[in-house]
């Protein structure tokens, strides 16, 4: 049944009072919450626990408005939208996008709680359509424009098929951001995702160039995966069958593709190995990298580059180790974000490669470059 949350203040900060519910099951009530004045007038609504909606309020993208000045400008977008039979809407360039270009800078609409799943059905779609109702109208507007894959109820239908599982403060969350859910998955793709929580803010930029006319797409999956597991990934979790060109191809091509993949499963466990009877070898690194080249797997170069980086470090090689802490740099912001630890290592390294621990920490060890057998 519905419950009261706290006596109103002055300083209450939300636009409406929140609807709550709890039962046996949750710790907190869980509550729908909404601020109209969030990001320049954009607004959010959260379906959380009291506690963490009030944390969330000290974030700096709740704090310190200033931050979010250059987020959400759409008013001249590097895309239009285009329909695509077997896929629906999506977005296409209509201008050159380089790699590192940025694509979209976008708040959430809705972030909910998964805990809500504690409630009865009824009780936490009660929520849902409350945090969806209680936007501002062009927000809401947004929302109900976003795809309905499932036919089910309307708002968990649009949530289910458009949020994305985030992290903030250590805490899952489901987000929905209206833009970013109009571009659709290629498992090779062009464009990659980050989220920062400390601004609440999900990026998307260019990996490699694209040009105009071509669907910018990002994957909604592991896409290291092989074909079949990326293929029963994708009908599993978003429900559709993946029709991108590396899941259509010849099965010929898909083996080669799966056994590229599985090679790279195999050299990123030596290369992550630093025990004493490690095998890894910057040759080896090298191989991974001119893999994931073959593989057309851009957005996940940065590890790779890392692997390379670390490789060189642990033999003592100052300048190769620096050329691909560098490029790590560069991908990984684009994937994992610039406040992501594997970015501060690589920076660590590029600047300073004799001080970290990699550094000489496999001399020593045997370097098997390979070559043709015979004995010069
Ligand atoms: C986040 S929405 C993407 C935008 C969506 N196409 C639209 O019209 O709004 C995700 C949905 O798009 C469709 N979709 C995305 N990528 C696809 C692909 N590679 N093949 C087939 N359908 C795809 C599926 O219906 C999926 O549930």
């Amino acid at each position: 049944m519905p419950i009261s949350l706290h006596p109103r203040s002055a300083d209450f900060p939300w636009t409406f009072w929140p609807e709550c519910y709890s039962n046996e099951n949750t710790t907190e009530p869980l509550c729908a919450f909404s601020q109209h004045s969030f990001a320049g007038g954009r607004g959010v609504s959260m379906v959380t626990t009291s506690s963490d909606a009030y944390a969330m309020l000290k974030m700096p993208a709740f704090s310190d408005p200033s931050i979010l000045t250059l987020v959400n400008d759409y008013d001249n977008p590097p895309y239009e939208e285009h329909d695509f039979p077997g896929k629906g809407r999506g977005l296409v360039a209509n201008k050159t996008l380089h790699r590192g270009d940025e694509i979209f800078a976008s708040t959430p609409l809705l972030v909910m709680n998964p805990d809500a799943y504690e409630l009865s059905t009824e009780e936490r779609l009660k929520l849902a359509h409350r945090a969806v109702e209680n936007l501002p109208e062009d927000t809401k507007a947004m929302f109900w424009k976003l795809l309905d894959h499932f036919k089910g109820d309307p708002v968990d239908d649009r949530i289910n098929t458009n949020a994305f599982e985030v992290e903030i403060d250590g805490q899952t969350r489901h987000v929905v951001f209206p833009e970013i859910a109009r571009l659709n998955h290629d498992c090779r793709p062009n464009a990659a995702y980050f989220f920062d929580p400390q601004t609440l803010t999900h990026y998307v930029h260019a990996t490699q160039t694209i040009h105009p006319g071509e669907e910018i797409t990002i994957t909604y999956i592991n896409n290291e995966m092989t074909r079949s597991k990326r293929m029963a990934s994708l009908k599993q979790n978003w429900g559709f069958d993946c029709g991108c060109s590396a899941c259509r191809a010849h099965p010929a091509l898909t083996a080669e593709s799966d056994a590229r993949l599985l090679q790279i499963e195999g050299l990123e466990g030596k290369l992550d190995d630093w025990t004493d009877k490690s095998e890894a070898t910057p040759e080896m690194a090298e191989m991974l990298l001119s893999l994931f080249e073959q593989e057309r797997l851009y957005g996940s170069l940065g590890g790779a580059y890392k692997a390379a980086a670390m490789a060189y470090s642990s033999f003592g090689d100052r300048w190769n180790a620096i050329r691909y802490a560098r490029r790590s740099i560069e991908y990984s912001i684009l994937d994992k974000g610039f406040r992501d630890s594997d970015v501060y290592a690589m920076k660590q390294l590029a600047s300073e490669p004799e001080m970290q621990w990699s550094w000489k920490k496999r001399v020593g060890h045997k370097r098997l470059a390979g070559g043709c057998g015979h004995i010069h």
